[in-house]
């Protein structure tokens, strides 16, 4: 057995939709020492040296979307990366949702160009099948598009506004297609499916059921 500092931590991605509830679902985990968080990187999107790249791919996507995802992308793979001397690690979101998600959608609408998506899909592949990033669990925060498109306007994150319902809709879609219907075959983890259109006073206990299943597979890793 492998000192706990090298062995390969029990991977969690949690994916959702934008307003899942992802960032409020990682901090419940905060309590626990065992586990090493790592939400989204937003802020260096949004401050890439004085550049607010999230607000210039909302704004234009045709323009900004490669560079965005691009960025994105750097950023999750330094994620997926990084050590963790925890026996859990969970992350927010991953370069499987980049791609199966993000980049899809953008590609099927026309907001990426064919050569821009061939590039991006290139990259992909080559991290995919030289770099390991898998998960050992996907926790899907499932969510009902209309649900979180009133979240995302009282959240009123600025660059978010002008998202229209029908962004959402499709990313829905997309999810679905990745983590329920499991068109994807590269990304093989089983999937906890959890509730996540129940309001923050009630979802306690669907994290709780999280918690069980995460825990306890830590425990298993530890001990191996
Ligand atoms: C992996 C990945 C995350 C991610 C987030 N986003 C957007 C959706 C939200 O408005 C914001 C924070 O998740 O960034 C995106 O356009 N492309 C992404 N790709």
């Amino acid at each position: 057995k492998m000192s706990a500092n090298n062995v390969k931590p029990f991977t969690v991605f949690v994916e959702g939709n934008i307003g899942s509830g992802k960032t409020t679902f990682l901090e419940h985990f905060r309590q626990f020492e065992d586990i090493t968080l790592l939400t989204e990187p937003v802020e260096m999107w949004r401050d890439l040296k004085g550049c607010n790249l999230l607000e210039l791919m909302y704004k234009d996507p045709e323009k900004w979307a490669m560079t965005f995802q691009s960025y994105v992308s750097l950023t999750m793979l330094d994620m997926h990366r990084r050590p963790a001397s925890t026996p859990v690690k969970l992350m927010e979101r991953s370069l499987f949702s980049a791609r199966y998600c993000f980049v899809e959608h953008m590609m099927r609408n026309n907001t990426l160009h064919p050569a821009q998506f061939a590039v991006l899909d290139e990259w992909f592949r080559f991290i995919q099948h030289n770099i390991p990033i898998d998960a050992d669990l996907i926790v899907y925060l499932k969510t009902s598009p209309s649900i979180v498109y009133q979240r995302i306007k009282k959240r009123a994150r600025s660059e978010e506004q002008c998202v229209p319902l029908s962004y959402i809709e499709e990313l829905h879609r997309l999810h679905e297609d990745w983590l329920i219907n499991r068109i994807h075959a590269e990304c093989p983890a089983p999937v906890l499916v959890l509730d996540a259109d129940l309001d923050l006073s009630q979802i306690t206990d669907e994290y709780k059921r999280s918690e069980h299943q995460i825990l306890r597979k830590a425990v298993n890793v530890v001990m191996s």
